[in-house]
């Protein structure tokens, strides 16, 4: 009797619980981002109308592939944001620099207006942003719940044991381990040119190198070591970049299987490789009283530092630390390079100035971080790279409560996107001379003569800002300098200029360029 009144009763439970499964899908994909849209809308803002589920992402990917590259004409030309961003460069033109566009069932507030985010970062401290979910989601594999991911308290703690790693004192042992690895990768541009191949590709060997030096100066690992953490971190990124997603539509994953299992198995084996290289330097710690050459010894002596203000991290969140320094430190300093020796390659005059100041400064003595504070020029250089060709494109909040500008409400949960390369490229804020090369805008203003302060942003804004921007400074000069002392080049003709977007801003086809060694 029992047994029929349980069958009976089971249809019932069975829809009773597909209706709540139907509801909070319905909720999550439709209710949810609908009620988000009507609340930003209700502010005045507009957008390209949205389809269901895709939002805009079919339009975006329309757009992008009818831009083009690599005609002669764009050689020289540095006014990329509608070949970098071309959707958001026409919406603009209809929407104006703050609107509402979609990924899937996602609303994004774009902004590329300088007071607006003035404003609402005003109103925001460190701890009180989050970072989009949707995002994080689909970068887990990247960068797990890394200092770049984390929030609230949580990213207090992270940053608080992380940012004295990074400390210009603590830093300061790194130079040589980075004229060791530059070193390597000139003598064996050097043989290249005495055999008669004068020719090569930049981005390729500064990728190579800028991981290698990250590899020794984060973790102390051995080049070997390295490569293979490199090589499978490399393999990651371009599963997650290399093709078409669905970012933000609901069951994305799904669409594209191969790539998300392929994302998830990689993702574990960099976890593991992480997790043996942290747990040898633990027992070596244990073992030895040699203070800390590299970042990973840095964090765990801070995350020693038990009790007080709980300043410690296990070892999951060192791993996800690990990855977030791999792919958010050397990636970043290598295209700033690889876009500084494109921009020299066609500017020789200014290879003819940093190699004087590198004279005066520097002269015959060996490389030390104290005297690269010197190199103003070459400081100046890397502001105007970044400005025109920003390596970090954009950066990405969420609002964690609801953010007041002026009478308008950015609700509670509001993704937003802002265009660093736009703002970086908008003549309203540069003046008519926005898209040339001149490195002498940043003589007398950090800024650049830029109009707002907010509309420069290679490093981000406000506390989140970049806690690793010291070590490029280090790197990009090292690295620099060791170049134009010992070789002159010039643009192959086989370059075609593609800067394009894979999570970092990159010449898809490479920098071939042509050396000349110095006497
Ligand atoms: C040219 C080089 C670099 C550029 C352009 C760059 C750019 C950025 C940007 C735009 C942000 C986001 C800030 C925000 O949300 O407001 C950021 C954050 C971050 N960067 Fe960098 N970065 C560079 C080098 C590095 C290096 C060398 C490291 C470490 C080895 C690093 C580690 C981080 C971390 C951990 C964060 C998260 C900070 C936080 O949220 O508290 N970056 N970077």
């Amino acid at each position: 009797m029992e047994l029929v009144g349980l069958y009976q009763s089971f249809p019932l439970a069975t829809g009773f619980f597909l209706l709540i499964l139907v509801w909070k899908l319905l909720f999550c994909c439709w209710i949810s981002p609908t009620l988000a849209y009507l609340k930003l809308k209700k502010n005045g803002f507009g957008g390209p109308s949205p389809s269901f589920p895709l939002g805009n992402i079919s339009d975006m990917t329309k757009k992008s592939k009818s831009i083009s590259f690599g005609s002669s004409l764009d050689i020289i030309n540095h006014d990329i944001h509608s070949k970098v961003f071309p959707y958001f460069s026409m919406w603009q033109k209809s929407y104006g620099k703050v609107f509402i566009y979609w990924l899937g069932t996602e609303p994004f507030l774009y902004v590329a207006e300088p007071e607006f985010l003035k404003k609402m970062s005003s109103q925001v401290m460190g701890k009180g942003w989050g970072k989009p979910s949707v995002f994080k989601f689909d970068r887990k594999p990247m960068f797990g719940n890394g200092l770049l991911m984390t929030e609230g308290d949580e990213w207090v703690r992270h940053r608080h044991v992380i940012a004295p790693a990074f400390n210009p004192i603590n830093l300061k042992v790194m130079a040589s381990l980075m004229v060791e690895s530059t070193t390597n990768m000139l003598d064996k541009w050097s043989s290249l040119i005495n055999s008669g191949n004068p020719e090569i590709d930049v981005e390729h060997e500064i990728t190579a190198t800028a991981g290698e030096i990250i590899a020794r100066t984060s973790f102390g690992l051995s080049y070997q070591n390295g490569k293979i953490v490199l090589e499978k971190l490399r393999a990651l990124q371009m599963t997650l970049f290399m093709s078409n997603r669905f970012v933000g539509v609901p069951f994305g994953k799904f669409l594209c299987p191969k790539q998300n299992l392929e994302a998830r198995r990689l993702g574990k084996e960099i976890d593991q490789l992480f997790f043996s290289i942290i747990t040898d330097r633990k027992k070596l710690m244990k073992s030895s009283n040699v203070p800390p050459q590299d970042l990973l010894g840095l964090l765990l002596k801070e995350s020693q530092v038990e009790g007080g203000l709980g300043k410690t991290l296990t070892s999951g969140e060192l791993v996800d630390e690990c990855k977030t320094f791999f792919f958010g430190g050397h990636e970043t300093t290598a295209l700033a390079i690889t876009w500084t020796l494109l921009l020299l390659a066609i500017h020789p005059e200014w290879q003819t100035q940093l190699r004087e100041e590198i004279k005066e400064v520097i002269g015959d003595k060996e490389i030390d971080a104290s005297l690269l504070s010197g190199l103003k020029k070459m400081g100046w250089v890397l502001s105007e790279i970044l400005r025109l060709y920003p390596s970090a494109p954009n950066v990405q909040r969420q609002a964690r409560g609801d953010i007041q500008v002026n009478d308008l409400t950015i609700p509670d949960g509001t993704n937003m996107w802002i265009d660093v390369v736009a703002m970086h490229h908008d003549p309203n804020l540069w003046g008519e001379d926005v898209n040339e090369f001149k490195p002498q805008r940043f003589k007398d203003d950090i800024n650049g003569g830029c109009k707002h302060k907010m509309g420069y942003l290679p490093f981000g804004f406000g506390a989140r800002m970049c806690v690793g921007r010291n070590l490029t400074f280090m790197e990009y000069k090292i690295v620099l300098t060791l170049i134009l002392s010992r070789f002159s080049f010039t643009l192959s003709p086989n370059y075609s200029h593609s800067p394009s977007i894979m999570l970092s801003l990159r010449p898809i086809h490479g920098l071939p360029l042509i050396f000349h060694q110095l006497c």
